[in-house]
């Protein structure tokens, strides 16, 4: 592997997405940041979930919320639903694995709360399920996808689309927005 080529060619992928990504996720992104910071100060909390490199996204930004991003400030809510091997391995074994994270959502979301679904394909089935079991809760079903936003369009709002059909990129860019909504969130609580 040329390193120096993997890094050129990632930085003009990036460069490429910037362009455009950030007129584009404009308006969900700050509708997202308000549907958190109102959650957190009514008492809600938010709840992340994917699969693969999206759960550790998940797992990522909701440390983020309950320990710090980049200022030391009280612990705020938030939970990944990837972490529980027993509730995961028995909500997929008793039920299916299509429910891995709708289940915890119905044990765990309440009215005001925001469901955050993180998928780059924008159609895995357990975190579709979950964002409509978010929706059934009262809470907010919002969604990071990729491509061209998949299943998610229609079952997330706000919906946060990375326009590339490359799931490292997407999934870097996810990161990228993840930490600005972290860094939206913990200025509101600094
Ligand atoms: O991280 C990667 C690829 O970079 C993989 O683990 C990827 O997350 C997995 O293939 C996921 O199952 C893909 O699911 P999704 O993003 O399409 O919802
Ligand atoms: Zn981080």
């Amino acid at each position: 592997m040329d390193i120096a080529q993997f890094f050129d060619k990632e930085v003009e992928e990036h460069a490429k997405l910037v362009q455009t990504l950030g007129p584009a996720i404009k308006e969900p992104f700050l509708r997202l940041c308000e549907s958190c910071r109102t959650s957190i100060r009514q008492g809600g909390k938010i709840l992340f979930f994917g699969n693969g490199g999206s759960a550790a996204d998940a797992q990522h930004l909701a440390t983020e919320i309950v320990v710090r991003y980049k200022v030391n400030r009280r612990a705020l809510p938030a939970i990944a639903l990837t972490t529980d091997t027993s509730i995961l391995t028995a909500t997929a074994n008793d039920f299916s694995f299509e429910e891995i994270f709708s289940r915890q959502v119905e044990a765990l979301a309440r009215p005001g709360d925001v469901a955050i679904g993180i998928s780059t394909s924008g159609k895995s089935p357990n975190v579709l399920k979950a964002l409509e079991a978010a929706r059934a809760a009262g809470a907010v079903a919002a969604g990071f996808a990729g491509r061209d936003g998949g299943t998610m369009v229609g079952c997330a709002d706000p919906l946060i689309i990375v326009p590339s059909s490359v799931t490292a990129r997407i999934q870097e860019m996810h990161i990228l927005i993840g930490h600005m909504l972290c860094e939206a969130i913990e200025a509101d609580f600094a």
